[in-house]
């Protein structure tokens, strides 16, 4: 039986490890962690993360192939294919500090492979990693082998949050890249049968280690350039009269578009997007390609444009402070049906609010009070190490509640921040919230999901990102 270990039991490895176990059950799947209380979650009825369908596979399959532990020697000793899907978090300090993604998690995972392994192996980086890391991977585990014999893969993740077990079910595609060599191509054949059991095998495609490495930054700096290209335009679609969702709905019939991903919003976030697009910022600067990195830098430039210009449009409306004035936010992760909260939106524009003097009032299906606090009071990039790396005790966030329904976070408020697009926003009682807030009452959707004419017909002042500007908010211009 064909032994699978994956290092990192995170919202990468736990979800492709659990598909991979469904879809091959003779195949053994071990996920390793060094974080005790995320392999005992996995281990217990309420999973560490939430993913629609998640629950079901691991049902399915744990403790029959599938199984989560903290051994992680043990297990990584004995696999035949040994995943990699640790954090690579941006560097906070040093050389490349805001930019060049911090491979000490990767490093330390690669040693611990070298020192413990006995037999030969497949290595597949599954994390997210500059270009080139596998040469590095390949140099420390080559100087430390003891004669074993070991074949580093590219098979970078594409699945996106809140639809994972979906993408992991049918990709798009399955990217594999290996050494050009014999050996690599006998590695390249053993992951491809792993996936050939449930992926076509035209949509298993297979490159050059680079090719593989640099595909997976490439594809998310042209999936966030898209939003930063249609945020922009939400930005000239309010100067000037013309309606964002109309132009990205023209402009995606084009089919050399395409219709997805053209949601106009306050902006991207998630674990993915600015931390890869620095990262390939860094490597261009690093290869002597200024004005490629200047390029690729621009749409975070725009992101944190729409974020800010978003506070200023609630703060000018407002009469120009949001002092003392209590402001509900509906949805605080970075987009609906996942708990994630990595990079959200909803950090920076409660920072700016709170900045302003506001009270907020946050209300998020899936979001904990402690992981809020924790979000608000954390420095920028440190959420991306482990769990138990991260402050533990937050300090007091004075003007910030976090309530248990959208209701209670509206009432008495001046105004309501609609921060994520989650379905139950779509279905509230606007009428009973209208009656319960201070007037005038306001409404600022960031993410187009409410119908802002009902909502005027109520009484409510409604911002919309992108679409035509009330009377008021005209009368009230915001500075960029
Ligand atoms: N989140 C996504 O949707 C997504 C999608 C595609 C790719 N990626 C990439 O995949 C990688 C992992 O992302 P994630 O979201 O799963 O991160 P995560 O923080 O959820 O999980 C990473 C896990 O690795 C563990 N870990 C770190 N060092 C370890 C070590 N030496 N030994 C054992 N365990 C260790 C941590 O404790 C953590 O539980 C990143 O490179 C990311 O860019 C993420
Ligand atoms: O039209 C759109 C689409 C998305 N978003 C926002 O963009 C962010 C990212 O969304 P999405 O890409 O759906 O989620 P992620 O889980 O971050 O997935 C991205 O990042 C992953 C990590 O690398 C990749 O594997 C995925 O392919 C890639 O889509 C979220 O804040 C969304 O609200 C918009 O504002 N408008």
């Amino acid at each position: 039986m064909v032994k699978i270990c994956c290092i990192g039991a995170g919202y990468v490895g736990g979800p492709t490890m659990a598909v991979i176990a469904l879809k091959c059950p003779d195949i053994e799947v071990v996920v390793v962690d060094i974080s005790v209380p995320r392999i005992d979650a996995w281990n217990s009825e309420t999973l560490p993360i939430y993913e629609p369908g998640l629950d079901d596979v691991v049902k399915q399959r744990r403790g029959k192939n599938l199984f989560f532990s903290t051994d992680v020697e043990k297990h990584v000793c004995e696999a035949d294919i040994v995943f990699v899907s640790v954090n690579t978090p941006t560097k906070t300090q040093g050389l490349g500090a805001g930019k060049a993604a911090d491979l000490t998690y990767w490093e330390s995972a690669a040693r611990m492979i070298a020192d413990v392994s006995k037999s030969d192996k497949i290595v597949v980086e599954k994390s997210t990693v500059p270009v080139k890391t596998a040469e590095a991977i390949e140099k420390i585990l080559m100087h430390n082998s003891k004669g074993i014999n070991f074949q580093i893969l590219s098979n970078p993740e594409f699945l996106a949050e809140g639809t994972a077990i979906e993408d992991l079910f049918k990709p798009d595609r399955v990217l594999i890249g290996g050494r050009e060599t014999p050996e690599g191509a006998k590695a390249v054949q053993a992951l491809k049968n792993v996936y050939a059991h449930w992926v076509p095998v035209d949509q298993i495609l297979c490159t050059n280690l680079w090719s593989a490495e640099l595909s997976k930054l490439a594809a998310n700096a042209f999936l966030a350039q898209r939003i930063s290209s249609v945020n922009a335009m939400s930005a000239l679609c309010e100067a000037t009269g013309a309606d964002v969702t109309q132009v990205a709905y023209a402009v995606g019939k084009d089919t050399r578009i395409g219709p997805k991903f053209l949601n106009a919003s306050v902006g991207f976030g998630g674990s993915c997007f600015q931390k890869d697009i620095l990262n390939l910022v860094y490597i261009c600067e690093c290869n002597g390609l200024p004005e490629v990195a200047n390029y690729w830098k621009q749409v975070i430039k725009i992101n944190d444009y729409q974020k800010s210009r978003f506070v200023n449009r609630v703060v000018s409306s407002m009469f120009n402070t949001v002092s003392g004035k209590k402001i509900a936010v509906f949805g605080f992760a970075f987009k609906k049906d996942t708990g994630d909260t990595r990079e959200t939106p909803a950090i920076d524009v409660c920072k700016g609010l709170l900045g302003d003097k506001a009270k907020i009032d946050i209300y998020d299906p899936q979001v904990s009070k402690d992981q809020i606090q924790r979000d608000l009071t954390m420095k920028k990039f440190d959420w991306d190490h482990p769990m138990h790396l991260q402050p533990s005790s937050p300090t007091s966030m004075d003007k910030v509640n976090v309530v248990l329904d959208a209701y209670e976070a509206a009432k008495d408020a001046h105004g309501i921040c609609i921060l994520t697009e989650w379905d139950e926003f779509k279905a509230l009682d606007y009428k009973k919230i209208y009656d319960n807030m201070q007037k005038p009452a306001f409404l600022f959707d960031g993410r187009n999901v409410v119908d802002a004419d009902k909502m005027r017909e109520i009484g409510f002042i409604v911002y919309a990102i992108g679409k035509p500007l009330d009377q008021w908010l005209k009368d009230m211009p915001a500075v960029a």
